[in-house]
């Protein structure tokens, strides 16, 4: 390079103000002090540097300041690439560990068991606990052994089985297990104290030879049952997820931001809801929870031989007063279907009992005619509207506060209306519609629904028609739902893959999986972070980029200079 060219190559790089005490311009001629070459040399302009190399054919020398530019952008890129990868690694989930339990649902028909699952480290978030399996216990239920106590326990053996192949074996030993009894057990000790704690102690003894974690073995009662339904479903639908928009949505709105509950078993059913109004008339229904930093007053009341089978059997003791002989024509069952029923079998619990009386016969042999109408209004005898001593009532003096919200009906209320088709979500459908539905399913022959529905036990199958018009008279006659709020039930078998039920809530409770103050997240997720980091990263690294191009250029390029 002669010293013309390398002078100009350090007058285009930041170096140039080394040349003192002279203004530089493009195109200046005249004689300079070149530093590189350490002497004056004559300049007669600078050119561009690809024109410089052109000239010359020789390609140039990189600056100092340029190298250090460059190595500089160098390690910042890699800074930034070590940054992201730090990120994403560091902060990625860690592989799910998983936690199991079991709680088996020991109701008047049958006993369910259920194997819930959830990451051990999110244990105190909402809507992370689901179902992974149901097994259903053979036979009877639990009270349905109160002549054979001992067969009790041994009858939950095989679902115990199955829970052990769903569950790591390494698992089984802290995976705890517990069983709650329902209305067929509370009517058993009502009944028969000693049976009903027989049957609680085959059961005990059984659980405790499985390999899992017992915690307990009880009748729950109707109002811990009612509760625990009401925290399934909302914990289930995310209800008490209350941050961000949600949160400012309701407090803006103030919607009822809680579902209500309506549970339909064989011998009980429940309702629990958050009213509108603070009223204190009937303590013994009100419940106070505090769940994730909300306070909830809740609304329960359970209705012990209003499950729809021993609604059926009161409806059987009340006919039974009026026949002369001992056969009963029954609107409630198709016609042409026969069943025989024993007396003694009638009258043996307390929801009957009142009605017992000396019968010239033993069995009562039913036959079925097939009436909605007739039927409705015979079962509206069920319900005793005369005298309440609050405000307002259900039925039998109990108080009920105005009704409130949405619900969510599940257990017999889903089975039946599924069964009728008349739980569809997209189009809810109207009351009348239900009515005239289950209307003249009734009044179908018992041979045409036999042979329509082969597949369905008979003994369902022959009391969808009674079970109908009874979900109707509960809810129309019993809570006194409207057209209008007739639209704000939702028949419910499962949210996401977890059955609408008590179990849930009975299993967060004890598990104390439901903390009563919100729990400290983070305010950004995995992904936001990384998200972020790139984001961040993308503009540093655009940052040096761009100074590295306006370092870059000749100096006598740039404004001012040129
Ligand atoms: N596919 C089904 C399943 C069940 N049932 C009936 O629905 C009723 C209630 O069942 P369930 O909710 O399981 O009641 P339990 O839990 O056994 O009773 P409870 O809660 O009162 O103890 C029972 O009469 C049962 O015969 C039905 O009609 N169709
Ligand atoms: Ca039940």
């Amino acid at each position: 390079m002669d010293n013309v060219s390398m002078c100009c190559h350090w007058l285009s790089s930041a170096d140039a103000p080394l040349l003192k005490n002279r203004s530089l311009n493009r195109g200046t001629t005249g004689s300079w002090w070149c530093p590189a070459a350490g002497q004056h040399v004559h300049l007669s302009g600078c050119k561009e540097k690809s024109q410089e190399q052109e000239i010359t054919g020789t390609k140039p020398k990189m600056s100092w300041t340029r190298k250090i530019l460059l190595i500089l952008g160098l390690l910042s890129a890699l800074a930034v690439i070590a940054l992201i990868a730090v990120a994403v690694t560091q902060n990625k989930p860690l592989p799910k560990n998983i936690k199991y339990g079991i709680v088996l649902d020991a109701g008047s028909s049958h006993t369910n068991l259920y194997v819930y699952e959830w990451p051990a480290e999110k244990e105190n978030d909402t809507g992370v606990v689901q179902q992974v399996e149901v097994c259903k216990v053979e036979g009877p239920g639990i009270s349905g052994y109160s002549h054979a106590t001992e067969k009790a326990g041994p009858s939950l053996a095989q679902c115990l089985r199955q829970a052990e192949e769903v569950i790591p074996s390494k698992q089984h030993q802290e995976t705890p297990v517990y069983l709650g009894a329902t209305a067929g057990m509370r009517l058993l000790s009502l009944e028969n104290e000693s049976a009903a704690d027989k049957v609680l102690s085959s059961v005990e003894k059984t659980l405790r030879s499985a390999p899992f974690n017992f915690q307990g073995a009880r009748i729950i009662s109707g109002q811990e049952e009612g509760a625990y339904g009401w925290i399934t479903i909302n914990y289930l639908l995310g209800n008490f997820k209350q941050s961000g928009w949600t949160k400012l949505l309701h407090s803006l709105k103030s919607i009822s931001e809680t579902s209500g509950a309506l549970d339909l078993g064989g011998a009980s059913t429940q309702i629990t809801f958050v009213p509108n109004e603070l009223s204190s008339e009937s303590p013994k229904n009100l419940l106070n929870f505090r769940l994730y930093g909300k306070d909830y007053l809740v609304y329960t009341h359970s209705f012990l031989c209003y499950g729809k089978d021993q609604a059926l059997q009161q409806k059987l003791a009340r006919d039974l007063q009026t026949v002369e002989n001992s056969s009963l024509l029954d609107p409630c069952f198709h016609q042409g279907y026969q069943r025989t029923v024993n007396i003694s079998d009638l009258f043996k619990n307390p929801c009957t009992s009142a009605k017992k009386k000396q019968f010239p016969f033993s069995q009562l042999y039913i036959q079925g005619e097939g009436n909605y109408q007739k039927c409705r209004r015979n079962i509206q005898k069920l319900f005793n509207k005369t005298s309440c001593p609050y405000s307002s009532c259900s039925f039998n003096g109990i108080y009920l506060p105005p009704l409130q919200g949405d619900f969510g009906a599940f257990s017999a209320f889903y089975f039946v209306m599924n069964f009728l088709n008349l739980t569809s979500e997209q189009s809810p459908i109207a009351l009348d519609k239900v009515t005239s539905t289950i209307e003249s399913f009734c009044a179908r022959p018992w041979h045409e629904v036999k042979a329509a529905y082969r597949q369905i036990k008979e003994k369902y199958l022959s009391e969808y028609c009674f079970s109908g018009a009874y979900i109707l008279s509960l809810l129309e006659n019993g809570y006194e739902f409207t057209q209008e709020n007739w639209q704000r039930i939702h028949f419910l078998g499962k949210i996401g893959s977890s059955d609408a039920g008590w179990t849930l809530g009975y299993m967060l409770n004890l598990t104390n999986m439901i903390p009563a103050e919100e729990p400290a997240v983070p305010p950004l997720s995995h992904g936001s972070y990384v998200g972020l980091m790139v984001l961040c990263s993308l503009v540093l690294v655009s940052v040096l980029l761009f100074a590295w191009l306006l370092f870059h250029k000749p100096k006598c390029l740039q404004k001012g200079i040129v």
